[in-house]
């Protein structure tokens, strides 16, 4: 098989990338937060509302350090960033989700998330999704360039200049190719099921606007960021 090797260019922008996707995390507290002690399902709903409100903002910067984005129309980054950031913070989430954690961590956070007021049957395709992200372990340059092609679709409602973002999204699809290659030798087929996980990420997104609604109903809460960023009233 020829060598695979990245350009100097592609490694610079896989460093841009990960350097951005480390700089901008969620501060750990909040997630301690959520392992701590035991709450009420109302708390635990307020913890995870204000986990989705950082992971925004987070998001936000990280997609500013994406090489080329602020160079795109300022509607059609509006319009990316409100497409993608309920699939991006699955991905986050799938990603603390599955990461190692001091044993039963993992368990008591599952837990809290099962008792926040998300209804049931959302629950077993999100922790599928989970699962299947988990199975993967992605290397964390994997896991950045993974949440940048997310955000880069061109097929997002209202995106105008679909053929910028398409360029953009490709950049970053072939250095993905190659870092799979290069980090995943033994399994051939390593980045196609990466991207297979962009498609189980759509149906979570479909999952979540149902969720939605049926929060609206039961009257809970937002932030004024994930109202604005989901459209709720
Ligand atoms: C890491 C952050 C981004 N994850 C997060 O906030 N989670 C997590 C989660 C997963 C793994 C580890 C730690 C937390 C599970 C869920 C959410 C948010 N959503 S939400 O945005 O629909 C929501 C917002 C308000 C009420 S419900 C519900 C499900």
């Amino acid at each position: 098989r020829e060598k695979v090797e990245m350009t100097k260019e592609q490694r610079a922008l896989m460093k841009a990338i990960v350097d951005a996707y480390n700089r901008h995390q969620i501060p750990q507290d909040v997630a301690k937060k959520l392992l701590q002690e035991q709450y009420s399902a109302e708390e635990n709903f307020l913890l995870l509302t204000e986990m989705a409100t950082s992971q925004v903002q987070v998001l936000v910067e990280f997609t500013k350090n994406i090489p080329g984005f602020l160079s795109l129309d300022r509607e059609d980054q509006i319009a990316l960033l409100k497409g993608s950031t309920v699939e991006a913070m699955f991905l986050r989430s799938a990603q603390v989700f599955s990461r190692k954690m001091p044993n039963g961590h993992t368990v008591v956070l599952e837990e809290r998330i099962r008792k926040s007021g998300i209804p049931d049957e959302f629950m077993t395709p999100m922790f599928n999704f989970y699962k299947s992200i988990g199975e993967l372990h992605m290397v964390q340059e994997e896991q950045a360039i993974l949440t940048a092609i997310t955000i880069l679709m061109p097929d997002r409602p209202y995106v105008k200049d679909h053929q910028a973002v398409e360029r953009l999204q490709e950049t970053m699809l072939n250095v993905l190719r190659k870092l799979c290659v290069l980090q995943h030798p033994q399994e051939q087929q390593y980045f196609a099921r990466l991207l297979g996980r962009l498609t189980e990420l759509r149906t979570l997104s479909h999952y979540h606007a149902e969720m939605l609604t049926s929060w609206k109903m039961n009257d809970h809460k937002f932030t004024p960021l994930l109202c604005e960023i989901w459209d709720v009233q």
